[in-house]
Parts: C-alpha cells; sequence; structure tokens
C-alpha cells in the first residue's frame, strides 16, 4: 500500500516566505512610524512647542501601557485567540493609535474643544502632546504585541526549516525602515512645510500593514485547515490556560533569557537615542547631519548581517555562543566610546566601532528570539515572547531616563558645557563617559548571564547550540 504524504502550504518555499513578506511588511510599517518624529525633534519645537522634556515624555509614552500590564494581558490574547485574532487586533491598534497621533499634530488639531480642554491642565505639556502620546501609548500596544505575534507566526509556520533566518529577515526588514524614514521624514515635513505630513505618510502605510497582515490570515487559515486545528489555538492541541503562565515565570531558563535580554537591549535602544549626539561630542563637534550619516551604519550594519547569522544558526546552531559574543562586542563598543574615542577624535574608529556594534546588534537578536521555541512549550509561546518584551520594555521605558540624568548630573561641573550653556551655544559638548560606562556594565551583566545561559544549555539539553534544520 502506498502512503500519501499530504503537503502543507507552508512546505512550499514560495508560500511561507510570501507569508513572511506579508507579515514583515506590517512591521517595516510599524518600525518606520515608532521613529517618524525622531528626526523632527526641534521642527516639533519651533511648529507646536514641544520641549525637550515634553519629547521625552512623549516617547516614553509608547512603552507606558505595556510596562503597566498591557503586555501581560497581549500574552494571553496571544495564546488564547491565536496568531489571526491577535494579529489583527496589534495592526488595528496599531492603526487606531497612529491616527489619533496624526489628528494631534495636524492642522485640523488646535482650536477645538478638545485642545482646549486638553490645554487646561498640566500646562507645560501642550495639547498636541498630549493627544499625540494618547495615540502613541496606543499604536504602542499594538506594535509590542505585533512584535510577539509576528515571532510566534514566524515560528510556527518555519518550524524545523529556516525559521532563524526568516526571524532574522523579519527584523533586517523592520531595521530598513528605520533608516528609510530617518531620511525620508525630514523630506517629507520640508517639501509640505508640515510635521503633519510625514506622519500622515505613516499612518497610511500602518493601515497597508493592517491589510497585508489581512492577506496573511487567509494563508493561516489554510494552514489550519491543513492542520486539522480550530483556528482558536492553531499550534498545540492542548488548550492554553492563564495557570500556565505560573510554568513560564517560574522556569529558571526564561529568567535568564528576559533578563539577558532586557539588559542587551537596554545598552542598544536607549544608546540608540543619544548615539548620534555622542559622536558630535567626541568628534570635534561635527555638524548633527555629519553625525548621523556615521551613526546610521548601525541598523543598517545589522539590517544588513542579520539574516546571514540567522541562516547560520538554522545550520550550525551555536545560538548561546552567539549571545556571548553580541555581549562582549557590545562591552567593547561602550568602552571604546567612552574612553578611545574622547582621546583619539579619530573618525575611523568611530566607524569601525559603529560597523563593530551592528555586528554584536545582530548576533544578539539573531539569536536570541529564534531560541525562544526551544526552551518554552509551543502551547505558552505567545506568553512567554510577550513577557520577555514586558521585562525588557521595563528597562526601554526607564533607561532613558536614568542615563539622561547620570549625562546632566556628570557633566554638572563639566566647564566647557557651563561655558556652551552661558554662550548659548546651540551645541553642548557633553561628556559621555558615565553614560557609556553605564551601557558597558549592562554588556557586563549581559554577557555572565549568557555564558550561564550555555552552562544551562549543555546540563539540561535544551538544544541552543543546535541547528534548527536537522540534515
Ligand atoms: C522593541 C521590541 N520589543 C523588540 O524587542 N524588538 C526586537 C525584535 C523582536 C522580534 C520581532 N518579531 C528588535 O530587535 O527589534
Amino acid at each position: 500500500m502506498t502512503e500519501t504524504i499530504q503537503k502543507r502550504i507552508n512546505d512550499s518555499k514560495a508560500m511561507r516566505w510570501t507569508a513572511l513578506i506579508l507579515i514583515a511588511l506590517m512591521m517595516f510599517f510599524g518600525y518606520m512610524f515608532v521613529d517618524v518624529m525622531s528626526p523632527l525633534q526641534s521642527l516639533v519645537e519651533q511648529e507646536r512647542g514641544w520641549s525637550p522634556s515634553v519629547f521625552g515624555t512623549y516617547a516614553a509614552s509608547e512603552y507606558l501601557l505595556n510596562v503597566f500590564g498591557f503586555l501581560i494581558i497581549a500574552g494571553v490574547i496571544l495564546d488564547k485567540c491565536g496568531i489571526r485574532f491577535t494579529g489583527e487586533l496589534s495592526a488595528s491598534m496599531m492603526f487606531i493609535g497612529a491616527a489619533i497621533k496624526f489628528y494631534a499634530v495636524s492642522d485640523w488639531f488646535p482650536g477645538t474643544g478638545l485642545a482646549t480642554w486638553l490645554d487646561s491642565w498640566w500646562i507645560t505639556m501642550p495639547a498636541s502632546a498630549k493627544l499625540a502620546s494618547f495615540g502613541f501609548m496606543i499604536f504602542g500596544c499594538g506594535c509590542e504585541m505585533a512584535g510577539t505575534t509576528v515571532s510566534k507566526a514566524i515560528a510556527k509556520w518555519f518550524k524545523g526549516k529556516e525559521m532563524a533566518l526568516a526571524m532574522g529577515l523579519e527584523m533586517a526588514i523592520a531595521r530598513v525602515g528605520v533608516f528609510a524614514i530617518f531620511s525620508i521624514s525630514p523630506i517629507l515635513a520640508e517639501k509640505m512645510g508640515s510635521i503633519a505630513a510625514p506622519v500622515g505618510f505613516c499612518t497610511a502605510l500602518v493601515f497597508i500593514g493592517l491589510i497585508t497582515y489581512t492577506v496573511f490570515t487567509f494563508m493561516d487559515r489554510k494552514l489550519d485547515a491543513q492542520l486539522g486545528a480550530d483556528g482558536s489555538n492553531e499550534t498545540s492541541d492542548e488548550e492554553f490556560k492563564v495557570a500556565d503562565l505560573k510554568n513560564i515565570l517560574t522556569s529558571q531558563i526564561f529568567w535568564v533569557v528576559a533578563l539577558l535580554c532586557v539588559l542587551y537591549y537596554s545598552a542598544i535602544f536607549p544608546f540608540q537615542r543619544y548615539g548620534a549626539n555622542m559622536l558630535q561630542c567626541n568628534l570635534d563637534g561635527i555638524s548633527p547631519a555629519a553625525a548621523s550619516n556615521i551613526f546610521r551604519w548601525f541598523p543598517i550594519g545589522a539590517a544588513v548581517i542579520t539574516p546571514f547569522l540567522g541562516s547560520f544558526l538554522d545550520h550550525k546552531g551555536k545560538g548561546a555562543t552567539m549571545l556571548m559574543w553580541g555581549a562582549i562586542l557590545l562591552i567593547a563598543c561602550h568602552l571604546i566610546f567612552a574612553f578611545v574615542l574622547p582621546a583619539t577624535h579619530s573618525h575611523v574608529i568611530a566607524y569601525s566601532t559603529i560597523v563593530l556594534l551592528g555586528i554584536s546588534f545582530a548576533l544578539v537578536p539573531a539569536a536570541l528570539w529564534p531560541s525562544v521555541p526551544k526552551i518554552i512549550d509551543e502551547k505558552v509561546l505567545g506568553s512567554a515572547y510577550c513577557l520577555i518584551f514586558w521585562v525588557q520594555n521595563i528597562g526601554l521605558c526607564f533607561v532613558p531616563m536614568l542615563i539622561g540624568s547620570v549625562l546632566a548630573s556628570s557633566n554638572a561641573n563639566n566647564p566647557a558645557v557651563i561655558a556652551a550653556k552661558e554662550a548659548g551655544d546651540e551645541f553642548i559638548p557633553y561628556n559621555y563617559t558615565m553614560p557609556l560606562v553605564i551601557f558597558a556594565c549592562f554588556g557586563v551583566a549581559a554577557l555572565i548571564l549568557a555564558i550561564y545561559l550555555k552552562a544551562i544549555d549543555r546540563k539540561n539539553h535544551f538544544g541552543l547550540e543546535e541547528p534548527n534544520i536537522k540534515a
């Protein structure tokens, strides 16, 4: 008797890579929206009166609801309702949040009753900033929930296949989005004569992301029909129970990964905010544009390398070792920025350290996210990703504030800073040594956790050093 083996939709290379492109587009547009206002800080100050501290409050609002528990609920929704519902919900929240923020910075908002009321309390925060922060908070919930949904979707579609390459490509595409918006946003704002133009443009793109994810859900429905699942919990036969969260939270390896994640990313994303200014301060006050030109090689370098490292992980493994090397490079780079760059003012050292940091930013994400399905039961994978994001978001919300205050206090008696402020100079030559040493310390703690992770993997055989594709 001949046995016919039923081919599934994700067994077709073309179909699973099409699925990846559709979900990655949602994240590409999402990451563009996250940073659409980042290069417009001074313009927003001129047009809407947002001071640097108002801008800081607005930036932190992205993570606020997530930190106060939304991501925990998101994990339960993801594991209970599945990737289709949760993806659609997150994409819709991203769009609604984006639309609110667009309205807040548009010319239609000032003079309305809502604007008058919002201006009547907490007067240091303009009405436009309050409403934009509210929108960004809703967007941030959607975007982080989408990030975890996408990881779970890739784990489902690429299980036993090129999973790490797919996750690497998804992150690479998202990083290209950041690079693209840093270039496009100032041009759009200048050509259209308003900050609302790039925000409106990205809001439209976020809507397109909702459409591309909707197309993916039809493909995923087909995969579920082939898997014989009912569509509510697509990847597991067993029903998810909220009590399962206890198993994650009491798992030692979960905490090692979550802490490694928060420590590593706290030395990356908050550094990204200050990186260009740090280069300016250490390279004899080069222009902000010249500093950005050097700094943009960081995300773009990571974007180029991440898929290759993902492919390496699929075929050769060595995930825990990659995490260790990523942390070592991170420490080395922050120490070079802290001590070597101020002493040499060398552009060559600046460029090569940025490239090295880009390699680190490829090594860790490429190894970290595909390792989670190896250590966590599939039926609680969504919750595990969300809980890791939750711990990470706490760091991303508070570390920028810590760095900002350390930068201010460590420069309080800096004569060059005092003189520049007294002269009313636009450029303040801060000394970044202390913040950079703090970033390096995060790297040291991440390295210790990576070494420990490798040791417990060797003892308990989680397979972190194993390839995803078995020959
Ligand atoms: C900021 C966000 N929580 C995050 O950690 N992003 C990661 C990618 C996570 C996996 C996405 N499917 C990043 O490296 O950008």
